[in-house]
């Protein structure tokens, strides 16, 4: 019973600790799943906004590539220099696309860079223009220079916002880098957070086992105290009345079973009630305790030794072949008390009156052969007390 309430107890202990402890895993990892996840999310707008950042300045050299190649046209009249302007044209639009790819997501950027995208148009147009012109007069044509300083101011506006996007894009970058270093903090906290509540559980589940432990511990050991209690006897420790019963119908059914005989011997010390009266119950009882003590040293480990109640014991012999071993057990056992017993500096004077009943002589049932044990027993008392007696003889 006690154990159960124990359990419950536990059970209840553990509970609102637990509860706790799941809330706080669950939120925890959920903060880490979600600061892990922001934190590849920002690492990735980083990266893209480098690249963006590197397209912006292969940008600026494919258009002054295209724009080399324009004025190389113009100067010498070397078609070669067609080839550098279709070159840088064609790296123009190419990082032009990248860009544009690339900065999906940042609107002010996009903005900014259909602006350029609509200079660069310009630029081209410009740069074409003069080329036409250059081919239909044939050599270098002096109203030129006025398509010259449109295409200069056009390419200066196009720096102008080559920078401005590398501005932004330098911009993007630091808040990425920002939101990163946030995220970092956050999942360190909760990393750390997960392990202190590990730590925590851990210690927890490892003080409520122990106690557990304990408390089973404990009520076995109560257990067993109270069984050994309701076996034995409390003054001699010894098996008690009831055990006597249990152990007899133990060994009755062995002992028919294999065919082997087996031996009650009845005892009831002799004088015992004069140590009462002359000493006090209190010698008395620890008289009974010696006197078990006596008897336990001369018995073997296979024979069973009861106090049957008052000065009365059964002693129980399972293993022997001849009646003979019997004789001289019971001579051992009266030989103990031809010296006074020494109790409390007291030397007292008892003997032991023995009867002896042998399965399957003289009885082929345990309570005929206690009966039988005991008539003896009253036998040796009438013979003059402290000798053995087997059953009708
Ligand atoms: N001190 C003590 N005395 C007990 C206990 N149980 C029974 N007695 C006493 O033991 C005595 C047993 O009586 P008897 O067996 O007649 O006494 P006895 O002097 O041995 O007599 P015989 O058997 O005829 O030799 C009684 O006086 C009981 O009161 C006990 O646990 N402790």
């Amino acid at each position: 019973m006690s154990m159960v309430w124990g359990m419950f107890n536990y059970k209840r202990r553990i509970l609102i600790p637990l509860i706790i402890a799941v809330i706080i895993l669950c939120t925890s990892m959920t903060w880490l799943f979600i600061a892990m996840y922001q934190l590849v999310h920002f690492s990735e707008q980083k990266d893209q906004v480098d690249r963006q950042r590197y397209n912006i300045a292969a940008l600026g050299k494919a258009i002054t590539n295209a724009e080399s190649g324009q004025r190389g046209y113009l100067l010498t009249g070397n078609t070669l220099f067609l080839d550098t302007l279709e070159q840088g044209r064609a790296e123009t639009f190419n990082v032009i696309a990248h860009v544009e790819q690339e900065s999906t997501g940042f609107n002010a950027v996009h903005t900014e860079l259909q602006a350029l995208q609509r200079l660069v148009h310009r630029k081209f147009d410009s740069m074409d223009q003069g080329i036409q012109v250059q081919l239909r007069a044939g050599s270098y044509a002096a109203h030129l220079s006025v398509s010259k300083d449109k295409g200069r101011e056009l390419m200066t506006q196009i720096n102008i916002r080559l920078r401005e996007l590398d501005g932004m894009l330098a911009e993007l970058r630091a808040k990425f880098e920002r939101e990163i270093r946030e995220r970092m903090i956050a999942a360190v906290i909760g990393a750390m957070l997960l392990c202190l509540l590990i730590i925590l559980v851990l210690l927890f589940s490892y003080r409520n086992t122990t106690q557990l432990l304990e408390q089973v511990w404990q009520s076995q050991a109560v257990t067993k105290k109270l069984s050994h209690q309701a076996d034995h006897d409390l003054l001699t420790d010894l098996p008690n009345r009831r055990s006597v019963y249990e152990h007899l119908n133990n060994i009755y059914d062995v002992s028919r079973h294999d065919s082997k005989p087996f031996a009650i011997f009845f005892m009831d010390l002799d004088g015992f009630k004069q140590v009462n009266d002359q000493y006090g119950h209190e010698v008395g009882d620890a008289l009974l305790v010696e006197v078990a003590n006596m008897f336990r040293k001369v018995l073997r480990q296979t024979d069973f030794l009861a106090r049957q109640g008052g000065d009365e014991f059964v002693l129980v012999v399972s293993s022997y072949l001849y009646r003979m071993e019997l004789v001289q057990l019971a001579q051992r056992l009266i030989q103990l008390f031809s010296r006074p017993v020494m109790v409390k500096n007291q030397p007292l004077n008892i003997g032991v009156s023995i009867g002896i009943a042998e399965y399957p002589h003289h009885g082929k049932q345990v309570k005929q052969l206690l009966h039988a044990a005991d008539k003896a027993m009253y036998a040796s008392k009438k013979k003059g007390k402290n000798c053995y007696s087997f059953e009708g003889e």
